[in-house]
């Protein structure tokens, strides 16, 4: 079974995330990596941490003349701004509480609950892991998923549907959908929108405020038959919407139509079935390309809701957890949005989840062994 943990504070040394399950024999190299992390680093609307990081990642088990060994992989990304925060990071382990301490808990972020929770007196204990610095490995992580899938022509793009209140008209074919946002400095297909999103993004760190947005990640060329129906824990949707809904900030996940699902009939909801020479197909993809918790042949086409970030130029009302005092809180740096780097660790998130997926249908230790049972299956699909 493909798996994997990750370890790391925010501000500590290094990220290190540890993949097990991958099959050996498939092409992968720290550059490729590494675009995507530089990707995740993108975006406008971001504060002055990622000015300091330069994302890379080193390999340092499992991958060996290019190729993985089908041993556990190891990989880890350093922190620049560690350098910077180093005292903070290693304390005496004697010192009193000291105005180093963070004590003054963000509405909105891990911090109140976080340090009730583990009886931290210092909420930097919490916010140091609950933080979305950790989501560098995750996109690590996930290039490994993505460079699996794309030896089986399993294509992924995340795009930037909303930020704020500006939302963007969606160009019908996912060909200029990926084109446009590969070309846009917010993912954003839509560049009018694009312009009057970033106007938000200004107007909103201005007035010291922050903002969330909708993202969208599709998937093409998937076969049919990932996932099951016959176990709550098997279906792909529930898996894939947990994968998504963990990324920080995330408050909802969407397929296919989602919500608005809800409020139609199921005429103008379901897809019909024809079929033709190249054998099923549909006309529609309202369910998104899940259907029992089963990739069904369509694209897979994933949404999810980013709420605004919790840091605050602009104060919110807050009590110190040491002193029980009410305070307005004030802030060094954060960013003021954050939703194409979300959208970003998303495909991250969604390519993992697919190749879990791919591995439990086709099995294999290696690449060719798993390419000969995809093939014998892509095979016995075309005669159905
Ligand atoms: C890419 C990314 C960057 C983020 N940057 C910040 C930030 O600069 N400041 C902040 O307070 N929250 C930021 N967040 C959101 C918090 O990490 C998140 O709200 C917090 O961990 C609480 O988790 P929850 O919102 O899922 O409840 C970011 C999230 C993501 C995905
Ligand atoms: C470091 C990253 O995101 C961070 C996520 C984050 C948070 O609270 O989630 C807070 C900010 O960190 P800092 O407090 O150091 O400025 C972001 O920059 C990253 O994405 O690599």
């Amino acid at each position: 079974m493909l798996r994997f943990l990750n370890a790391g504070e925010s501000h500590g040394p290094a990220l290190t995330a540890i993949v097990e399950g991958m099959p050996a024999g498939v092409p992968v190299t720290e550059e490729y990596i590494n675009t995507q992390l530089a990707r995740r680093q993108m975006g406008y609307g971001r504060g002055g941490r990622m000015k300091i990081e330069r994302d890379q990642v080193e390999f340092t088990a499992g991958v060996r003349g290019g190729f993985t060994l089908g041993t556990p992989i190891c990989l880890v990304i350093r922190n620049r701004d560690y350098a910077n925060w180093e005292k903070t990071m290693t304390p005496s382990p004697s010192a009193d509480l000291d105005e180093r301490v963070v004590t003054r808990p963000r509405p909105g972020h891990a911090d109140l609950a976080g340090a009730i929770k583990y009886n931290h007196a210092d909420i930097r204990n919490v916010l140091e892991r609950a933080s979305a610095r950790e989501t560098a490995t995750r996109v690590a992580v996930g290039a490994l998923g993505r460079r699996l899938l794309e030896m089986f022509g399993i294509q992924i793009f995340g795009h930037v549907v909303q930020i704020g209140s500006v939302r963007a008209v969606i160009p019908p074919s996912y060909e200029e959908v990926r084109r446009l946002a590969a070309a846009s400095e917010l993912f954003c297909a839509d560049p009018e929108a694009e312009q009057a999103m970033k106007t938000e993004i200004d107007a909103s760190k201005e007035a010291g405020d922050s903002l969330g947005g909708i993202f969208e990640v599709v998937v093409t060329n998937l076969p049919v038959g990932l996932g099951s129906f016959v176990q709550w824990d098997r279906k792909l949707d529930g898996r894939l919407a947990q994968a998504v809904m963990s990324i920080q900030a995330v408050k909802g996940v969407e397929i296919g139509m989602g919500f608005r699902a809800a409020t139609l009939p199921g005429s103008q909801v379901h897809d019909e079935i024809f079929y033709g020479s190249g054998g099923f197909y549909r006309c529609t993809n309202r369910a998104g390309g899940l259907e029992g918790g089963i990739t069904n042949g369509e694209p897979l086409v994933i949404r999810a809701a980013m709420k605004p970030i919790p840091t605050l130029y602009k104060p919110l009302k807050s009590v110190d957890l040491a002193t029980k005092e009410p305070f307005a809180a004030s802030v060094e740096r954060s960013d003021t949005c954050a939703v194409p780097a979300a959208a970003v660790v998303a495909e991250a998130a969604v390519a993992f989840e697919l190749a879990r997926a791919m591995i439990e249908k086709f099995g294999g230790d290696s690449l060719a062994e798993m390419q000969r049972n995809y093939e014998a299956y892509v095979a016995y699909v075309r005669q159905v």
